[in-house]
């Protein structure tokens, strides 16, 4: 993987963009939106941004896991609809841009394909 000279950490658009040194940290250099200006850089900075989002994604989905391991009732079955919106509202509130309802839509995404996980895992 590339490295970023400065602090070690992967230059955008590189590798995985999100070390996982076992300290439970993730952290991703994002460039400023507005300082860039070609599309190629533009592009690197998505690439970065998404490999953190899916390590993030990774981590949600191990952690929602065990959630429903430790719920009464898990899975589907078990849904909860408040807590879901306690979740969008607090996402809405730091990224005012997106909104609750493009947050929803999202996060329902989301929430829907960790429950599947949890499913499929519980399985065997
Ligand atoms: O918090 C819970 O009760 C969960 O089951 C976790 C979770 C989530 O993935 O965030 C999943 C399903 C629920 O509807 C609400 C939230």
């Amino acid at each position: 993987m590339t490295k970023d000279h400065a602090n070690g950490d992967p230059a955008p658009g590189t590798g995985t963009g999100a070390p996982r040194d076992g300290s439970g940290e993730l952290r991703i250099r994002v460039p400023d939106a507005s300082r860039i200006t070609d599309l190629t850089a533009a592009r690197a900075a998505i690439d970065a941004i998404d490999a953190a989002l899916a390590d993030l994604l990774a981590r949600r989905t191990e952690v929602a896991g065990v959630v429903q391991r430790l719920k009464p009732v898990g899975g589907f079955a078990g849904r909860n609809p408040e807590r879901e919106r306690q979740i969008v509202a607090a996402m809405a509130e730091r990224a005012p841009a997106l909104g609750p309802d493009r947050l929803a839509r999202i996060m329902n995404a989301v929430i829907e394909a960790g429950l599947e996980v949890a499913e499929e895992t519980s399985r065997g």
